[in-house]
């Protein structure tokens, strides 16, 4: 689980987080919606203590980011922004050295490369160095090494970004069998059709603010619109953004 409080955050002159809380649920996905430069990246940012937020807090299943970052990193899962491979190494080379970084080895190590090379359907890339991967390769090699140590909480930031139909469908199977097994998911998106094809729980944010939060049902209710689509425009104030 995750608490987020009043998190605030400014670079120079610009308020990219002002006063954002949510709580994300085990077993429940999570989605941050908002238009681009919203604050959603530096929001997950302070979630996996990449930055240290201006005030506020975070808890991950209770541990504060700031007086425990490593054992909070231990139970993140987070595909960042920036997918950031070594081109020399073989996308299995990757999983393994994460695995190798949060203290696994032997046979557990493998039995887990294999099931994540299955899960998220790599066998045809497993061996091949990643140097000239496609966007849908490279993001499956990150998620399988951001999942390797079988984190109890997974940030994904944009994870279908870029991604064809095909490899969408393998990541939206993914996130709801992660959810399934009663794992908490955040994930940050400036695709409504993304956020309510997946999630139970939205938190529109727009200018550093958590503008509306709620189940899509609620969302719709709140705003009196059927389509949720138009339920996000009315909150937003505006469709910028928020189209493929
Ligand atoms: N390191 C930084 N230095 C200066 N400004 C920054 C920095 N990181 C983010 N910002 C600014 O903070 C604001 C929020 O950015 P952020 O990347 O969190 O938005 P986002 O919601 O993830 O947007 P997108 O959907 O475009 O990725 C933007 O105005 C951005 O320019």
């Amino acid at each position: 689980m995750i608490d987020v409080t009043n998190l605030h955050k400014r670079f120079g002159a610009v308020t990219a987080v002002e006063d954002v809380s949510f709580r994300a649920e085990d077993g429940v996905v999570t989605g941050l919606l908002g238009p681009n430069g919203a604050g959603k990246t530096t929001t997950l940012r302070m979630l996996y203590s990449l930055i240290r937020p201006d005030r506020g807090s975070v808890k991950v299943d209770g541990m504060d980011v700031a007086d425990r970052p490593l054992d909070v990193r231990r139970a993140l899962g987070v595909l960042p922004d920036a997918r950031g491979l070594y081109p020399r190494l073989t996308a299995r080379e990757h999983v393994r050295y994460a695995g190798e970084l949060h203290g696994l080895s032997g046979a557990a190590l493998d039995t887990r490369i294999a099931e994540l090379v299955e899960l998220l359907d790599m066998k045809d890339i497993a061996d091949r160095r990643t140097e000239g991967f496609s966007q849908g390769e490279r993001m499956k090699v990150a998620l399988a090494r951001a999942l390797v140590h079988g984190p109890r909480n997974v940030l994904l930031d944009e994870p279908t970004n870029g991604l064809d139909v095909m490899s969408t469908r393998a990541v939206r199977t993914l996130i709801r069998r992660l959810r399934e097994q009663g794992h908490c998911i955040v994930f940050s998106s400036h695709v409504m059709q993304e956020v309510a094809a997946l999630c139970d729980r939205i938190v529109v944010v727009a200018r550093g603010r958590v503008v509306a939060e709620g189940t899509p049902d609620e969302l719709r209710a709140r705003t009196g619109k059927e389509n949720l689509e138009e339920a996000f425009v009315a909150i937003i104030g505006s469709d910028q953004g928020l189209m493929l």
